[in-house]
């Protein structure tokens, strides 16, 4: 017994001299009282304080350690400060949701469910079953409220409370601190920006039937003519589905934006869309760390692989679009003709040039970001898609006959699809609201409320994360039924053989309301025209020497595919001219 205490005397005395060696002054003073024993204590003067050298020791260590009490106080005050929730205040009571932990928030919970291997709007979902379709949650230091159901989700989108975007670190950091562009800004530069670029991409054929048919058009026949090179080119026809679409996607909103294409073989290009894929994948709406404390936003870039991409990505994106604009003005053609949007843009920056306040939404950075957003928000997005479509296809053949007869039915055998046709392709029509459904390329984007919101016994404070869930209404089992099965067939009407407009307007891939997705014209009819072109042209089976290809997505803010391949053969039908 007496050894052990021996023991563990010494343990602690050498603990002790190792924060001696660390310099902190309390330790000092018990290393003193220790080694000098009780017997030896300072002298003290009639007024109960020491005196002499020894005493002159003590009064500094105990006003080092007053200081180091002052510093521990006042970190622990900037941490609270930091970590503590930034986004809202309220006063009433916040709707439920899991325990909330003091600091972390919910992160411990997220984490632990993560860690099994679920996705964030799978454990959301759980969650929801438990605390309702809104529920709400703290992420570090961001309160959220999490939309979850058809209905839930329905109502955010298509109130005017909900119109503003949530601007976090990330966001800040991809447009200079500020939220520039259109898919997150807020109040007078998104209205100004969205209403400037709808309009501009219009006059460049944008959503008119015949210009944007012919842009599109030449797009798929490029794509097809390497879709032939790489079947001639194969083993047995087997063609790498995997980012077959990306460039295609990309030229039809480039087309409209810079005037030109990019050649699929264009190296510069293939390494920005590699990029921008990876990019999409790292980030998932919410899931970020900053995010979460938004003040590590000034440290975290520099620590972290992510962060150092991000960067990365950021740098090669702005530099990209930057020497575009400075080439084209230092071209000058803009001045008398514009050719395309960035023409216009360079017009507005000259002819506001002499604003110089916050409300002059025409500069070098608003583009930049606009640019970004549409590069984005239009490729990822439709060629994802694309790439789901082919891959639901293969793993259903009868869906994909189906939609062959349907093709052979109505389109004429001479030229391409239509996107005329399709009020006459319900079975189509059906399968690619199918694909979106089950896809679900955008699971969760971010809306923030202007105003508090009572929703019963419960209030939403101004300024709430708010995340929408579109996984959880596409894949809600009260909505649906058969929520995990690909059946085309639910949204028809089996006596009529017609869509369903009631089921059909459950599937919300483009959003809703004032903030709907302003690229929709276009992507529908982008995705409607290279499904059916294809499907006219080939038939798509699973390549025998590779494994079946999985439905999992791969996790992202705009989820793909994982890498497939596919046996593409070509139809006797439907040869376009
Ligand atoms: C299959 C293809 C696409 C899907 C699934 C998709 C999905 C979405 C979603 C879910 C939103 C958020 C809407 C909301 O808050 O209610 C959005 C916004 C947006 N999308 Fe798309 N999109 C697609 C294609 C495109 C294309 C081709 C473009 C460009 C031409 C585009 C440009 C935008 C822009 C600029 C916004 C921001 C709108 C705003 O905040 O005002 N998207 N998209």
């Amino acid at each position: 017994m007496d050894g052990y205490k021996k023991c563990k005397k010494s343990n602690m005395h050498a603990t002790l001299q190792r924060g001696r060696k660390l310099g902190l002054p309390i330790i000092e003073m018990i290393l003193a009282i220790d080694q000098k024993g009780s017997s030896e204590r300072p002298h003290l003067n009639e007024n109960g304080f020491p005196t002499g050298v020894q005493g002159s020791r003590v009064l500094q260590v105990v006003s080092n350690m007053i200081w180091e009490i002052v510093l521990v106080f006042f970190l622990a005050w900037l941490i609270r400060k930091a970590f503590s929730v930034h986004n809202v205040k309220h006063n009433g009571k916040l709707l439920p949701g899991p325990y909330k932990y003091p600091i972390l928030g919910n992160l411990p919970q997220l984490a632990k469910e993560s860690k099994k291997g679920k996705k964030p709007y799978v454990v959301l979902r759980e969650l929801s079953k438990k605390y309702g379709h809104r529920m709400s949650l703290h992420f570090g230091a961001t309160y959220q409220v999490i939309f979850d159901d058809v209905e839930a989700v329905r109502d955010v989108l298509s109130s005017d409370i909900w119109i503003d975007r949530y601007v976090d670190g990330w966001i800040l950091e991809r447009s200079f601190g500020k939220p520039l562009g259109v898919f997150f800004a807020n109040g007078e530069s998104w209205k100004e920006l969205r209403r400037f670029s709808i309009r501009t991409l219009r006059d460049f054929g944008f959503g008119k039937f015949n210009s944007q048919e012919t842009i599109i058009e030449e797009e798929l026949l490029r794509l097809m003519s390497r879709m032939d090179s790489l079947i001639t080119e194969s083993k047995d026809s087997v063609v790498y589905m995997k980012k077959f679409f990306s460039v295609s996607a990309l030229n039809i909103i480039w087309s409209l934006i810079a005037g030109y294409r990019f050649s699929h073989d264009d190296v510069k290009l293939q390494k920005l869309v590699q990029l921008m894929s990876d990019i999409v994948q790292k980030l998932a709406v919410g899931e970020d760390i900053i995010t979460a404390y938004p003040a590590l936003r000034h440290v975290i870039p520099r620590f972290t692989q992510t962060g150092k991409d991000r960067q990365d990505f950021l740098t090669a994106m702005h530099g990209f679009f930057k020497e575009l604009l400075e080439t084209r003005r230092a071209e000058g053609v803009y001045k008398t003709e514009q050719r395309d949007f960035i023409d216009v843009f360079l017009l507005e920056i000259d002819n506001h040039a002499h604003d110089k306040t916050e409300n002059n939404f025409y500069t070098d950075k608003q583009f930049l970001v606009l640019a970004l957003d549409f590069f984005l928000a239009g490729t990822e997005t439709t060629s994802s898609t694309l790439e789901f479509a082919f891959l639901y296809i293969l793993l259903n053949p009868r869906v994909q006959k189906k939609v062959q007869e349907e093709i052979d039915r109505v389109v004429d055998h001479s030229g391409l699809p239509s996107t005329l046709d399709r009020t006459r392709m319900p079975y189509t029509e059906a399968t690619l609201l199918e694909v979106q459904r089950f896809a679900t390329v955008v699971p969760l984007f971010s809306r923030s409320n202007i105003q508090d919101q009572q929703v019963g016994e419960y209030v939403i404070p101004k300024g709430t994360m708010g995340i929408v869930s579109l996984y959880s209404a596409n894949y809600s089992e009260e909505s649906w039924g058969d929520p995990f099965t690909f059946r085309p067939e639910r949204f028809l009407n089996e006596k009529t053989n017609t869509l369903d407009q009631d089921v059909c307007n459950k599937v919300m891939a483009f959003g809703l309301g004032k903030r709907i997705c302003a690229g929709e014209v276009l992507a529908k009819a982008n995705l409607f025209k290279f499904f059916t072109s294809f499907l006219q042209r080939y038939t798509f089976e699973e390549a025998p020497n590779h494994p079946t290809p999985s439905t999992d997505p791969l996790l992202g803010t705009v989820q793909s595919p994982r890498p497939f391949y596919a046996v593409v053969k070509p139809r006797n039908r439907g040869t376009p001219k």
